[in-house]
Parts: structure tokens; C-alpha cells; sequence
């Protein structure tokens, strides 16, 4: 039995395997410039976020219906909940849908068709948070706030992703105060590829309450301490971190050092289908290539839990914290 954990750094369109890429555009008459998955898979090869973020705004062209969505987040769900996930916390990107013609509520009516009743499906409970693109205007992520309105009962919380270098968290500083009006919650993707100042103007300026990557804070001891002291969950992914050559190597990730100063970590897999595995593969991979203690890897999946956005619901909250306490490693 896998440990239990939570997964609060998912993007569900990074959850798009080849083989369903291809099935629904198949199904909706979209014509990939790939002939087949042998020839696509030559496409995971990623220099940086960019290269990557070409490829997955690209596939996203086959999510065209509600029955794509759910079809998506069902596999997913299927995946997740047998490497241990119990509890996910799933972004998604509205205005890659919408500037393809895809209305927002064919988007959320879906991924709700497989989250509504994912707990009595799959075993796993889950909460929807809508990212805004950094590269895109702050004007069109206030519309997309605007436009979200009506599906607040679906949607917990805000994020922000896409590229980061050049696009500051400052920019969306009015979305996100007009986000916390509507009283969602704030998170932001900072100091993947960006500077570690943005992960301090995403705290002081944007109120996140927990950091999306966060990996490049070790650059600046002062943050560092300050992140510890504050107890701000970082959700990092380290195989994400690999393929888009953040880190050299899995071996050189700053996971261990980060623990050992106090921060609050997770463990997530951001975009499984690009980067070659899901929570439980990095856990398995961290476990296995930074010899993490046992100690360790039950404090990551506490924390899992401990950071998630679980407070409307304590007592859910509660069980799996006695889950992680409870577990015996193989
Ligand atoms: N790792 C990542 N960083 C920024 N934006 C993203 N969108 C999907 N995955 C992302
Ligand atoms: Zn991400």
C-alpha cells in the first residue's frame, strides 16, 4: 500500500497521456501534427518551461467537450488514487480553453462531472483551483475571474503559471485582491524559473498562502528563513524539476537541504504525462535517489495534508493526518 499523501500541484492538462491525446482527437475530428505516440514522444524532450509549455498549450487542442474534461481528470484520478493520493488540489488553465472557443463552463462543468463524485469513485477528494496565465494580460485574468463567477460553488481557490521569467507577480495584484474578496483562496507558481524576489512578492503582494516550486528561495538564505519561520508550504515537484533542467540531476535536488532548514514541503508531480510520473513516482524517486529517511517521507505527506485547503472539512482532514501516522513503510 503507498503512502498516503496529497497532491497540491497538479495541472489536470498536464495530465493529458499521448494515448488520450490521440483518442480524443480521434474523437472530435482534430488533426495533431503527430502521426502517432511513437512520433509525439520524440516531443518530450524539454530545453526549459517554454519548450514544454509549447507542447501542452499544443495537445490542449483535442479538450473540446464537458465529456473531454472529465474523461481527463478521470484518468487521472484513477492514476493518482493508486499511487496513494487521497486528496487533490487540481489547477487548471481557463483562458487556454477560452481562447480556443472553449466556453469556461464546458471546462468546469466537466473536470465537476469527475471531481463531483470522485470520492465515491476513486477514493480521493478533491478541490478545483483556477490559474491565470503570467504571460497573458492582467486585464484578460480579471475578465477570467469575472467570468468564473457563476462556478464559485466549484472553485476553491486562484493560481498563476505559464511562464515566469519577466512576469512578476505585481502584475495581478488587483486580481488577486478581487480574488480574496470572492473569498478564494491564493496560491502562485514563483521561483521555478523566476528570482527568488518573486516568491517574496508573491507572499507580500498577491497573500499566497502557500508557494507553487518555490525551489529558487535557496538562493537566498534571508527568504529561506523566513519561509521556515512562517511555515508557507512550498509544492515542490522534483521530476517536473529534472525534465525542464531546473536541477541537473534528480541527485543534485535541493529537496534534503530544504528539509533540513525548516521548510515546509511537499512532494507533487505538476504535469505527469510531460514529465514522467505522478506523486507516488516522486515520492519513489526521491525516496530512492536523495535517501529520505522514513522520518522524511511521512513529514512530506503530513505536510501534504497539514497545506491543503482542507478547513471546511476538518474532520476529512484529521483521518488522513491519522492515515500518514499510521502507515508502515514496506
Ligand atoms: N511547471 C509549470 N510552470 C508554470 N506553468 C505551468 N503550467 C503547467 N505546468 C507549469
Ligand atoms: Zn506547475
Amino acid at each position: 500500500m503507498p503512502l498516503p499523501k496529497a497532491e497540491l500541484h497538479l495541472h489536470i492538462e498536464g495530465t493529458l497521456e499521448p494515448e488520450l491525446a490521440f483518442e480524443l482527437a480521434a474523437r472530435n475530428g482534430v488533426t495533431l501534427p503527430y502521426g502517432d505516440t511513437g512520433e509525439l514522444g520524440k516531443a518530450y524532450e524539454f530545453e526549459d518551461l517554454q519548450s514544454f509549455l509549447n507542447l501542452y498549450y499544443e495537445l490542449m487542442a483535442v479538450l473540446r467537450t464537458e465529456q473531454d474534461f472529465a474523461d481527463l481528470a478521470n484518468a487521472y484520478l484513477a492514476r493518482a488514487a493508486a499511487q496513494g493520493v487521497r486528496h487533490a488540489e487540481i489547477f487548471f488553465d481557463p483562458q487556454a480553453h477560452t481562447k480556443r472557443g472553449v466556453e469556461l463552463g464546458t471546462v468546469v462543468e466537466g473536470l465537476w462531472r469527475a471531481l463531483g463524485s470522485s470520492e465515491a469513485n476513486h477514493g480521493v477528494s478533491t478541490r478545483l483551483i483556477m490559474c491565470f496565465l503570467r504571460d497573458d494580460s492582467a486585464e484578460s485574468a480579471m475578465e477570467t475571474l469575472r467570468a468564473a463567477e457563476p462556478y464559485l460553488a466549484r472553485i476553491t481557490g486562484v493560481g498563476l503559471d505559464s511562464a515566469e521569467v519577466g512576469h512578476p507577480p505585481v502584475k495581478f495584484r488587483e486580481v488577486y485582491e478581487a480574488a480574496a474578496e470572492l473569498g478564494l483562496r491564493r496560491v502562485a507558481h514563483a521561483g521555478e524559473e523566476g528570482p527568488p524576489a518573486y516568491i517574496a512578492e508573491a507572499l507580500d503582494v498577491l497573500g499566497v498562502e502557500r508557494v507553487d516550486h518555490g525551489l529558487r528561495c535557496m538562493e537566498d538564505p534571508a527568504l529561506v528563513e523566513r519561509l521556515a519561520r512562517e511555515r508557507v508550504p512550498l509544492t515542490l515537484c522534483p521530476l517536473s524539476n529534472v525534465r525542464l533542467r531546473t536541477v541537473d540531476t534528480l541527485a543534485d535536488h535541493p529537496l534534503p537541504a530544504m528539509l533540513d532548514a525548516g521548510l515546509m514541503c511537499t512532494v507533487n508531480s505538476d504535469d505527469p504525462a510531460y514529465f514522467g510520473g505522478y506523486a507516488g513516482d516522486n515520492f519513489d524517486a526521491v525516496r530512492e535517489t536523495l535517501a529520505l529517511s522514513e522520518g522524511r517521507l511521512r513529514e512530506l505527506a503530513r505536510n501534504s495534508f497539514l497545506a491543503s485547503f482542507l478547513e471546511d472539512d476538518e474532520e476529512l482532514r484529521a483521518r488522513y493526518l491519522a492515515e500518514v501516522e499510521g502507515y508502515r513503510f514496506g
